[in-house]
This record gives C-alpha cells, sequence and structure tokens, in this order.
C-alpha cells in the first residue's frame, strides 16, 4: 500500500486464491487492515508466476515460515529478495539473509526491518527503517526505490545487525511484557530494556555485526517500539504470560521461537543471555515468572 501511494506499481502474491479473490472485489484486507484501501496500482494475484520478473521481491511472512517458503519457489532464485521477518530459523539458527543465500544461491538478499506496525505504514503514518544490503549499488537501488515521502529507509552493508536487532527485540519485548503483566513496574521495565540492549548487542557483536547498528532503527528503535506499545504482539503475549503465569499455546508470536533459538545458539557458543534464557525457560515451563524474576536479580553485581 505504501509503495503504490509512492507511485509503484505493485503486485501482492498470497497462497491463498479465495483470498487473492476477496482482496481483488473488496480491495481492502478486511481481517488484517480493515478500512484501508488497495490503491488501483496494487493487483493481486495467487499465481506465483505470473509476478514480474523484474524488480525487488518483498518477502512479508513469518519467519519459522521462510525456509520452507523458499525452498519451494526456484521461480524466485536470482532475484533480489527483500527479508521483512524478523527472527531467527528454529531448525537452522540461520537468519533471513542465511536462509536466502542456502534455498536461493543466485538471489541477493536484504533485509527490510526498524520500527514499525503494518497498520501505521498502511495507513500512511511516518516511518523510518533500516535497509540493509551487503552489495552496495543494490542497497542504494533498493533505498531510493522503496522510500517513500512519508517511509524513509536508512541504508546500511551491516546485514547481520540489522537482522539480529529485528530478532532479538522481539525477545525482550516478550520480557517487557512479563515485566508489565506481572505488575513489577515501569523502572523495571525501562531495566530490562536497557540490558537487554546490552545483551542484544554483546551477542551482534560477537557473530560480526557492527554496535551501532544495533544503537540504529533496527536495534535500538525497534526495542522501543516493540517494548512499550501495546500494539505489538510479542509485548502482549508477554503481558498475559505476565499477568496469568501462563501462556495460550494457540497464540504465537516470532519472539517465542527466536528465544528458543538464541537460547540454544546462546548454549553452543557461550554468549551470556540472561534475559532470553529466562523467556526460552518460561515459555518451555522450566521456571516460573518469580523464579525467573530472582535468578535475575541475584546475578553477580558488576559495572555497567
Ligand atoms: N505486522 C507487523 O506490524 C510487522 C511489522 C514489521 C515486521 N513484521 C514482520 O513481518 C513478518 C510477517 O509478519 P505478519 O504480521 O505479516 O505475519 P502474519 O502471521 O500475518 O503472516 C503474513 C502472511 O504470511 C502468510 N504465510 C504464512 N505462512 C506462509 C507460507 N508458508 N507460505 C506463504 N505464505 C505464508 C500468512 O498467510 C499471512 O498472509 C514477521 O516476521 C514480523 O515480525 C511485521
Ligand atoms: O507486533 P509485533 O510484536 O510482531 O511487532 C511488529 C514490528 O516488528 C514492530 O516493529
Amino acid at each position: 500500500v505504501a509503495l503504490a501511494r509512492g507511485g509503484a506499481a505493485v503486485t501482492l502474491w498470497t497462497r491463498d486464491p479465495d483470498q487473492a479473490t476477496r482482496l481483488s472485489a473488496a480491495r481492502q484486507n478486511r481481517d488484517r487492515l480493515p478500512g484501508v484501501d488497495l490503491p488501483e496500482s496494487v493487483s493481486v494475484t495467487a499465481e506465483i508466476g505470473t509476478i514480474p520478473a523484474e524488480g525487488p521481491v518483498l518477502l512479508a511472512l513469518p519467519m519459522q515460515q521462510l525456509a520452507g517458503f523458499l525452498a519451494a519457489q526456484p521461480g524466485l532464485d536470482g532475484r533480489v529478495l527483500v527479508a521483512c521477518c524478523k527472527g531467527i530459523d528454529l531448525a537452522t539458527l540461520e537468519g533471513p539473509a542465511s536462509v536466502i543465500r542456502r534455498t536461493c544461491a543466485s538471489a541477493t538478499p536484504a533485509i527490510l526491518t526498524g520500527p514499525s506496525f503494518a497498520a501505521d505504514i498502511a495507513r500512511g503514518m511516518p516511518t523510518a527503517l533500516t535497509l540493509a544490503c551487503a552489495d552496495v549499488a543494490r542497497g542504494e537501488a533498493l533505498q531510493r526505490g522503496l522510500s517513500t515521502p512519508v517511509l524513509r529507509l536508512y541504508r546500511t552493508t551491516d546485514v547481520t545487525g540489522a537482522e539480529l536487532g529485528g530478532a532479538l527485540k522481539n525477545v525482550i519485548a516478550i520480557a517487557a511484557g512479563v515485566v508489565i503483566g506481572a505488575g513489577f513496574g515501569d523502572s523495571a521495565r525501562a531495566a530490562l530494556m536497557t540490558r537487554g540492549y546490552a545483551e542484544m548487542t554483546r551477542m551482534a557483536e560477537a557473530l560480526g555485526a557492527r554496535a551501532e547498528t544495533l544503537a540504529g532503527l533496527s536495534g535500538f528503535g525497534d526495542l522501543v517500539l516493540t517494548c512499550t506499545s501495546s500494539q505489538s504482539r510479542n509485548f502482549r503475549f508477554g503481558e498475559a504470560l505476565g499477568r496469568r503465569g501462563t501462556f495460550d499455546p494457540a497464540v504465537t508470536v516470532e519472539g517465542a521461537a527466536t528465544a528458543r533459538a538464541v537460547a540454544k545458539l546462546a548454549a553452543q557458543r557461550g554468549f551470556e543471555m540472561p534475559i532470553t534464557r529466562m523467556i526460552a525457560a518460561l515459555l518451555d515451563r522450566e521456571t516460573s515468572i518469580e523464579e525467573a524474576a530472582e535468578s535475575l536479580l541475584t546475578r553477580p553485581l558488576k559495572q555497567e
């Protein structure tokens, strides 16, 4: 919607033919974005073979579905593939760029991430995002092509930093929701966000990312948004968990799978990720909220 309003011709693909018919007829996604009209220059299809052969392909599906989806789409080989998903693949512990490289060897991976609720962007609210691409020329072209008067893209070549910021902030957002849901208060949430940010930066740097990327929109920016807004599904999931001490297994959020993936990676590589480890343990019912809080509060005192 944002790109079409910015003047681009956009093809929207869905795997569900009934949904394609409904979207084409109503010119709205009434379930997900009620009240937002699809501009005329958006065409809808359920036939992936009919998408234009030129231009970037934005991949807007959940992270845990990305590898399986790409493996079944040989037609995307050689394309510029822009992952909009935020997370780490639980099966392989890879981020989206690595999944793209493995499944579509000749594609150019890029990451579009940063603080943004789909509903805000679709309603034309001003938004700033990070576009990460290791290839400078392609990154510049994407930055120009995907920016609009109200959607401002900053560019980086630090793909690892950008994708880890987006993945890890979801875990900290669940933790922030737990803090609020359990009634620990806003001061505790600020402490958790700050130590969560330290944890995110530590891991990202150990995996080759630049600390300044984590300080940008894809890390700090998205951490602030997701830990403080009840529009966030990850925050709301954590809040419900904090209030009730348990969660509905039917409700899935990106941060839950990513918490488990990061806890696994941290154990393998010896990364110190105490908040993420607690969230993974809470989700696996290996600890209670009281025990998790006590464990974090009784860690050895240290320099900031
Ligand atoms: N919604 C937001 O505000 C927002 C903002 C920024 C980033 N993101 C990220 O974008 C990604 C997608 O988020 P979302 O809110 O659109 O999620 P979603 O659960 O609504 O899924 C998006 C679409 O992917 C489709 N899908 C699921 N599995 C599929 C598969 N195997 N093959 C093809 N299509 C499939 C779903 O049917 C749905 O239409 C997530 O990683 C999320 O973190 C979302
Ligand atoms: O609703 P959430 O928690 O998945 O967050 C959506 C976006 O990632 C916010 O930038």
